[in-house]
């Protein structure tokens, strides 16, 4: 440890002058945004005054007050910017910024999060590298590509740029001789701090405007009425609505490994809010945690008695000047409904997402937790650069959750003041549409949408005994009709519309899973109108009888083929499939085959049938179609898009696999959608 600092200490970064830094982050589902606050550390303890924010909530002018900035940003959809950053993103393209150098003084880096699977891959970094360097920003360190296919995951790019770029500020910006970097052993002071509202008398108004007593009456509700299940009531989400379920049924067969079920939701829109939606659209729902883990955590931690005590909310400036003064809660941090005080067995509930896969940065912090000399031990060497399989097998391998982390170490206690900079905020989860958009009702201005979704409810086998469900999927499991929810609808793409003249065009859909419900919404949205054109479906399940979802429904278009790939039942003789790639005899030979035919070997998958029926997928290639790729993503999007360029090849559309290549890329000769996961 440095002389400078003592342990158990917690260490301010110093204020060195304009050496302040900001990280701005883009993401959809927490990876990037884990990243930007990783980052934000690693700066802090190179005593840089730092932000750390989503794009969207940050000026565009905020930016040149920052002696540098990282923008670290996954990409989405196909090839898109993440949601939060739409605003941030709009501005910066505003036309009237060209050709004026306007961010001429800023210095910048890029860290892009993306999966080399989709065809597009870590276009959202790559556009707004770009579009920066356009405006007269320039680098201060080389970009990084972070590829979630590679065998660490992210990580296998990030931590050695993340090195590199820690070398590279300590030696383009040098602290002062009297400065030494905060070492990792010395804990920085926290982002947001908590605290309990104990001056408040009953029937007293807190700070948030909610009264004490109403919180008594609501602690008994909940603590009576539930028989374990989470609690009914509600936190207020902006942008959401009220939905209320219908049915929850299974269609998958008892005796089937995974339980699907098929959720019926009546979505209430406020009167004159005709939602904007069509088939690709999302129903956003926000899961919520167990009674019974909530309450082993705060028996774990010791945090009984504050546990029902209202909070109030304070925290620690990041910089004086910052204009961010409304940041004393975590993005996304919902609050009850109804101006009820919110208590810590709130957070853990609605808010905080006790039972995901701890990660590193949450590791580090116990360190800070425990007096334990052999706890400590561990927790640091679970972290230590080059120890990366050894996390992984720890957390992600059998799915660990932060619950579970803590009772192996039982010496860690965290005090209740810190859960918000520890445990990650839960997130919705998207589910596909898989109904059409005729079931849009309008009384009286009000519209009810009636919304199906199929839900995979996620269970896995690991090396600890207890088998481990998702955090959502044990919500859906046991949530029965009546409830009332709160739901997001994201709009989907606008190509997808039938409401436009694109569902004339052919569509070639290939799905594999629970991947067909969007497909099933845009077929059902296509046939509501005369002169849709036809469909060729390619879709992959594990059997017949098993997981073949809406095998009734497809007989009711004329104009559609359904081509089945049923990769567990016995396979049909008749039904001969191509045993080598079209494309090496195609090319004579020329193209390697891909990785990805290792593992279509002598398997009955989407793939296969593609090639098989080369000659109709090129005439439909021919007329401008749709094509849709839905389901697991990995080898699948990269064996199928192989697949359609050999039938593109085979059916004489093109001459040559790079040719097919570039036809697939090409947006004038079709409309790809993918949507893997
Ligand atoms: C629906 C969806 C679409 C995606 N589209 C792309 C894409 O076009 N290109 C790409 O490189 N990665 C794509 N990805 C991969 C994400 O960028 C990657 O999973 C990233 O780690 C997500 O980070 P986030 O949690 O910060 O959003 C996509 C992922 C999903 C779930």
């Amino acid at each position: 440890m440095d002389a400078a600092y003592e342990e158990g200490q917690v260490a301010q970064p110093l204020s060195i002058g304009d050496r302040s830094m900001v990280i701005l982050y883009g993401s959809e589902t927490g990876n990037s945004e884990e990243i930007a606050h990783e980052l934000g550390k690693m700066a802090e303890r190179l005593h840089f005054r730092i932000v750390v924010d989503e794009m969207d909530s940050f000026k565009l002018t905020d930016l040149l007050r920052f002696s540098l900035a990282i923008f670290v940003t996954s990409t989405t959809g196909q090839g898109d910017m993440p949601k939060n950053t739409t605003k941030f993103w709009r501005n910066l393209r505003r036309e009237k910024l060209n050709n004026t150098n306007c961010l001429g003084t800023l210095k910048f880096s890029i860290f892009g999060l993306g999966d080399s699977s989709y065809q597009k891959f870590n276009w959202a970094a790559r556009k707004l590298r770009v579009r920066l360097l356009q405006l007269g920003a320039s680098k201060f360190f080389k970009a990084g590509e972070g590829d979630e296919r590679h065998n660490d995951g992210i990580d296998s790019i990030y931590l050695p740029w993340q090195q590199e770029l820690r070398a590279s500020l300590l030696a383009d910006y040098p602290l002062p001789d009297s400065v030494t970097p905060i070492p990792d052993d010395i804990q920085l002071p926290p982002r947001y701090t908590l605290r309990l509202a104990t001056s408040m008398r009953s029937g007293e108004k807190n700070e948030e405007g909610g009264i004490i007593n109403v919180l008594e009456n609501h602690l008994e509700k909940s603590t009576t009425s539930n028989q374990g299940l989470p609690p009914p009531d509600l936190v207020s989400i902006p942008g959401t609505f009220l939905a209320t379920l219908s049915e929850n049924v299974r269609v998958t067969p008892q005796g089937h490994w995974q339980d699907v079920r098929k959720l019926f939701l009546e979505v209430r829109f406020p009167p004159n809010l005709a939602p904007r939606y069509a088939a690709g659209s999302c129903v956003t729902v926000y899961p919520k945690n167990y009674p019974e883990d909530v309450q082993s955590l705060i028996e774990l931690m010791g945090w009984g008695d504050v546990a029902d005590k209202p909070l109030a909310w304070g925290y620690e400036p990041e910089t004086a000047e910052s204009d961010h003064a409304s940041d004393i809660r975590p993005k996304r941090l919902y609050l009850r409904e109804n101006g009820t005080p919110t208590t810590l067995r709130d957070l853990l509930t609605h808010n905080l997402d006790i039972m995901s896969i701890p990660k590193r940065h949450f590791i580090k912090e116990l360190v800070f937790f425990t007096q334990d000399p052999r706890e400590k031990e561990r927790l640091k060497e679970l972290t230590l650069a080059g120890n990366e399989q050894d996390l992984y097998d720890y957390t992600s391998r059998p799915r660990r959750t932060i619950i579970e982390m803590l009772r192996d170490f039982p010496c860690v206690r965290i005090p209740f003041n810190w859960v918000l900079n520890l445990i990650p905020i839960i997130r919705g989860r998207d589910f596909s549409l898989c109904n059409g958009g005729a079931s849009l009702e309008g009384k009286g201005g009000e519209y009810t949408l009636h919304v199906e979704i199929l839900a995979a409810l996620v269970e896995f086998q690991t090396i600890i005994r207890k088998p481990r469900e998702g955090l959502c999927s044990r919500y859906l499991k046991h949530l029965s009709p009546g409830t009332t929810l709160r739901v997001g609808i994201k709009p989907a793409e606008k190509f997808l519309s039938p409401e436009n003249s694109q569902h004339q065009h052919p569509l070639i859909a290939i799905a594999t899973g629970t991947g067909i419900a969007p497909i099933h919404a845009l077929i059902e949205d296509r046939a509501r109108f005369s002169g849709a054109g036809p469909v060729l479906l390619f879709y992959g399940c594990r059997s017949k009888d098993a997981d073949f979802y809406f095998s009734n429904d497809w007989a009711r278009y004329p104009n559609m083929r359904v081509v089945p790939a049923f990769s567990r039942d016995p396979f049909d003789p008749a039904d001969v499939l191509p045993a080598e790639p079209n494309r090496l005899k195609a090319d004579g030979g020329l193209d390697l085959p891909e990785p990805a035919y290792d593992y279509d070997v002598n398997k009955n998958y989407v793939q296969h049938h593609i090639r098989k029926h080369a000659n109709e997928v090129g005439e439909l290639m021919r007329q401008h179609p749709i094509v849709c790729i839905c389901g697991n993503a990995g080898k699948m999007p990269v064996s199928v898009r192989a697949a359609l360029c050999d039938a593109l090849v085979v059916s004489n559309v093109v001459g040559t696999s790079k040719e097919a290549e570039r036809f697939m890329a090409d947006p004038k000769n079709l409309s790809m959608w993918q949507e893997v996961w």
